[in-house]
């Protein structure tokens, strides 16, 4: 079966309402690909006003949520509020909520399962520094963190997997077409291994970090490369050109 390619937006923590309506007025004309699933990732405070104004073949995602359903923790959003939102979709584990927030391993794990159990879907992101790859421990490092999340949840069927090496995360020092590919491939051949042949073969592994129009077509051509997860880009009208990369 072919894996159905997924295009993710990150806007991370920018937008006004006016930018807002500039991103979805470009997302409403397109055209994007009807064979693409493309999911917008919104700050807490806009989700309902983007909810509300998106086009019908655009998704939207929240961009954390925690490990529980309610409770005294102050600041944090759970998936039963995003779900009571119809937001379906939640971005988890970014490398900026691991770097910045501290969020572990485990902690992302966590909040992975709480989120299945909710009921949302799950970007996943996962992805090594810079360091790591120059002292050969991508691999390593990319298998530690998605066994994290194997550990504890029981189905992979509304996850995807986004792949994004810290180092090309807002640098525009993108991974080439072979050294995404290369860890797509080994993370594929992860899932075989250790989950199991169906995952393996169904789970969207997506790419993220300075994904732009110009490198996204030969990104695309890929055979483990399912999609995107593009952050800066995604708020200029080049997210579209993004998109339709298969065409
Ligand atoms: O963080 C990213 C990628 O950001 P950039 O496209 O700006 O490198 N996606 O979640």
């Amino acid at each position: 079966m072919e894996r159905k390619f997924f295009v993710g937006g990150n806007w991370k923590m920018n937008g006004t309402k006016s930018e807002i309506d500039g991103i979805v007025a470009f997302l409403k004309t397109g055209p994007l690909d009807s064979n693409v699933e493309v999911v917008v990732g919104v700050p807490s405070i806009y989700l309902t006003y983007v909810k509300n104004i998106l086009p019908n073949n655009v998704s939207i995602a929240g961009q954390n949520t925690y490990k529980v359903a309610k409770g005294a923790f102050t600041g944090e959003i759970s998936p039963a509020m995003l779900l009571d939102n119809g937001i379906p979709w939640v971005i988890l584990g970014h490398s900026e909520r691991r770097n910045i927030f501290g969020e572990t391993d485990e902690l992302v794990a966590e909040k992975v399962a709480h989120a299945l159990e909710s009921g949302l879907k799950v970007i996943a992101c996962i992805g090594e520094k810079l360091e790591e790859r120059e002292a050969g421990k991508t691999e390593e490092v990319v298998y530690r963190q998605t066994k994290a999340i194997a550990d504890k949840i029981k189905s992979w069927d509304n996850v995807v997997v986004a792949y994004e090496p810290v180092w090309a995360i807002g640098t525009g020092k993108t991974a080439t077409p072979q050294q995404a590919q290369e860890v797509h491939a080994q993370l594929r051949a992860w899932f075989s291994k250790n989950v199991n042949a169906s995952v393996a073969q169904n789970v969207r592994i997506i790419y993220g970090g300075s994904v732009t129009a110009g490198n996204a077509k030969d990104l695309a051509k890929e055979k483990d490369i399912d999609g995107f997860l593009v952050g800066g880009a995604s708020l200029k009208p080049e997210f579209v050109q993004i998109v339709n990369a298969k065409k």
